[in-house]
């Protein structure tokens, strides 16, 4: 369902990116929701080299960690996006898009993800809260950090109420569209990542084999 991946980025990447959006120019997010009621924080304005920069350097990060390939099976990416909420803005409760225009083709949004840039102690509030049922599970990781959550979710940021929150955000099309058919291939992977050359060589074919079809039956290529 969530999965946190600790040091996405090393410090320095996360120095690098604060020092980015130090003197980058942000502009109001509801740029990107223009009808939404409850969007108040800042985005960095895409027309410039901070944006290509740091966008690049989330992307590259995300795409080597192998935690995030496995868990996410990422087909495309957004352009990950630096977003920042000084006190008292928040992001109210709402559900991501369903598909947004990366390039030259819609990106079906799967997965939503969070990369938290700043350290939890420099800034209050400003969790990420993501509604199950009748509960709100709560994330406010350490800097270099990332949490993926399935963006069919209704989630929202809880206002700041000092210092300043950064992270980086962007949103996943998986190979595997069905959030349980992902969840179960992962934990397929897991088992033969940890167990796979304690098998015998047999019982290793006949899992690669059942995790090759499922793949093959789910997924969408690419
Ligand atoms: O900043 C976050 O952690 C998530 C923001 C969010 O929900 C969004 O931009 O759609
Ligand atoms: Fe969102």
């Amino acid at each position: 369902m969530f999965q946190e991946i600790a040091d996405v980025l090393t410090a320095e990447e996360c120095a690098r990116l604060r020092d980015i959006a130090k003197s980058a120019r942000f502009v109001d997010g509801r740029i990107s929701s223009p009808h939404s009621q409850v969007k108040d924080n800042l985005q960095i304005d895409s027309g410039g080299e901070a944006y290509a920069e740091s966008s690049r350097l989330v992307a590259t990060a995300l795409q080597r960690n192998e935690t995030f390939r496995n868990f996410a099976y990422p087909r495309i990416m957004a352009p990950p996006l630096l977003a920042r909420y000084e006190p008292a803005m928040r992001y109210g409760l709402h559900s991501d898009a369903p598909f947004m225009q990366v390039g030259a083709r819609p990106l079906r949004s799967d997965l939503s993800c969070t990369v938290f840039l700043g350290d939890p102690d420099t800034y209050e509030g400003g969790e990420l809260a993501i509604t199950l049922g009748t509960r709100q599970v709560t994330f406010k990781l350490p800097a270099g950090s990332a949490v993926l959550y399935p963006s069919t979710t209704l989630h929202e940021v809880l206002p700041v109420t000092a210092g300043e929150r950064l992270v980086a955000i962007t949103f996943i099309e998986s190979q595997i569209a069905d959030p349980v058919f992902r969840e179960l291939l992962f934990q397929l992977d897991e088992v033969a990542a940890l167990e796979g050359f304690n098998m015998s060589w047999e019982n290793r074919t006949r899992l690669q084999y059942v995790r090759a079809n499922l793949r093959r039956i789910w997924g969408e290529a690419g």
